[in-house]
C-alpha cells in the first residue's frame, strides 16, 4: 500500500460512494492506495488494511484505482439525487467514427463465422467538453435520479496522487455482493432500446424477452459464472431463462444467480478479480476475447473492469463498470463509453443504435439534451 497524506485528501472527504437500491456506502478519507490488484487482496486477506474501496481495470496489466478509506460507512438508503444541471456540449470526439464501428462490428461477425471466437463486446468512447463545469456531487445525485434503483457511483480515481479526477456513472450491473458466506450476481445482457411511446417501449421489451439472438449472447455471460462460481459454491442457483429489467434507457435481459460459498475466507475483492471481466464486457471464450479487443479497440483503462468495496470481513459489493464517465481535473472535459456484445447474427446499425441508447444515460446525467 502506498500511504496517502492527509494534506493530499482530507480525513471526512468522500473519496467513494456507492448507491444501490438497498443503501449507500462511503469511503471517506484516503489514508492508502494500490495500483496492484494482487497487493490489495493480500493486504485483506492478511488484514493488513480494513477495507479497499475504488475501481480495478478491464485489462488485468491496466493499473487499478484502489483506494483505503479512513473510514468506511453504511446507510440502509440510496441516494434520492435531484434531476441534473443542463448543460451544453461544446467539443466532442468520437472514438471511433460512427462508420467504423460498423465495420468493427463487420470485422467481429466475421472472426465469430470463423470460429475465433463465440461472442465479442465492442465498445466506442466520446469524448466531451461540458459547459458549466461538472459538481461530483451533483452529478452523482443525477445519475441517481435518473433510474428507479438509484443506482449511482463516485470513485475518486485520483486521490492518491492529490488529482481531482474521478470515474461516475450509473451500472444497473451487479458484479457481485457477498455477505458471509451468500454470494448474489445480477448479470445483464441482452439490450433494446426504450421509447417514450408506452406502446413501442412494451412492444420492444416483449420482443427482447424472446428473440433467440439476445438469449444467446445472454447466455454466454451466465454459463461464464456458473462455471466460476460452481467449485466455490456448496449450492448455486441459477434460473434457466433470464428476465426483462430496464434503466431509464434500456431494457435488459438479466439473471439472478444466488449461491453459498464452501469457504468463508473468500474475499468480495477475490471474487470480483476471478470474475471480472465478464462475458457481458469481454466475450467467449474470454483469453481470445479480450486478443481481439485489445487489437480492434486498444485499451480500455477503467470502462468495463468493476468497481465497489470489501471490508475487513471479506463482505462487500462490486458493480460492472458500465454507463460511466471518466472526469478530467478541469471538470469540464470527460470521457463516456458504451460497448454491446457482439455475435453471429448481430447487424452494424443495430449494434450502433444500441451503443447510441447506452451512452445517453450519462448524457441524461449530465443534463445534455441533444448530442
Ligand atoms: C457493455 C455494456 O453493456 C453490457 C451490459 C448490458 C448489456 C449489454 C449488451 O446487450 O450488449 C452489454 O453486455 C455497456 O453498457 O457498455
Amino acid at each position: 500500500m502506498v500511504p496517502t497524506a492527509d494534506a493530499v485528501t482530507p480525513p471526512d472527504r468522500d473519496v467513494f460512494v456507492l448507491s444501490r437500491p438497498h443503501g449507500t456506502v462511503r469511503g471517506r478519507g484516503c489514508i492508502g492506495s494500490f495500483t496492484d490488484t494482487a497487493a490489495a487482496a493480500e493486504a485483506l486477506r492478511t488484514a493488513s488494511v480494513h477495507a479497499v474501496v475504488g475501481a480495478i481495470p478491464f485489462d488485468p496489466v491496466d493499473p487499478a484505482a484502489l483506494l483505503v478509506p479512513r473510514s468506511l460507512e453504511h446507510s440502509p438508503s440510496p441516494l434520492d439525487g435531484a434531476p441534473p444541471t443542463s448543460r451544453r456540449i461544446t467539443a466532442v470526439a468520437d472514438h471511433p467514427a460512427a462508420s467504423e464501428h460498423r465495420e468493427r462490428v463487420t470485422r467481429a461477425v466475421k472472426h465469430i463465422v470463423d470460429g475465433d471466437v463465440d461472442k465479442v463486446v465492442l465498445a466506442r468512447s466520446m469524448d466531451l467538453t461540458v459547459e458549466p463545469a461538472v459538481d461530483v456531487t451533483e452529478l452523482l445525485g443525477a445519475f441517481a435520479h435518473g433510474n428507479a434503483e438509484h443506482n449511482a457511483f463516485a470513485v475518486d480515481v485520483g486521490a492518491a496522487g492529490g488529482r481531482d479526477t474521478w470515474l461516475l456513472g450509473a451500472s444497473p450491473e451487479l458484479l457481485l455482493r457477498k455477505e458471509g458466506r451468500r454470494v448474489t450476481c445480477r448479470p445483464y445482457a441482452g439490450s433494446a432500446p426504450r421509447s417514450a411511446d408506452p406502446e413501442t417501449d412494451r412492444a420492444a421489451a416483449a420482443a427482447l424477452a424472446s428473440s433467440a439472438k439476445d438469449r444467446r449472447e445472454h447466455a454466454f455471460v451466465v454459463d461464464y459464472l456458473r462455471d466460476r462460481l460452481a467449485p466455490l459454491c456448496d449450492e448455486l442457483d441459477v434460473p434457466s431463462a433470464p428476465e426483462v429489467r430496464s434503466t431509464g434507457e434500456i431494457w435488459h435481459l438479466a439473471t439472478p444467480i444466488a449461491g453459498t460459498l464452501r469457504d468463508d475466507s473468500v474475499t468480495a475483492f477475490d471474487l470480483a478479480l476471478l470474475l471480472s471481466p465478464t462475458p457481458a464486457v469481454c466475450g467467449t471464450p474470454s483469453e481470445a476475447a479480450a486478443r481481439l479487443i485489445r487489437k480492434i479497440e486498444g485499451p480500455r483503462g477503467l470502462y468495463a473492469g468493476a468497481l465497489g468495496w470489501c471490508d475487513a470481513r471479506g463482505d462487500g459489493e462490486w458493480l460492472v463498470t458500465i454507463r460511466c464517465l471518466e472526469l478530467s481535473a478541469d471538470h469540464h472535459t470527460l470521457r463516456t463509453w458504451a460497448g454491446g456484445g457482439i455475435v453471429a447474427e448481430s447487424d452494424p446499425q443495430a449494434e450502433l443504435d444500441e451503443t447510441t441508447a447506452k451512452l445517453r444515460t450519462v448524457l441524461n446525467a449530465l443534463g445534455i439534451e441533444r448530442a
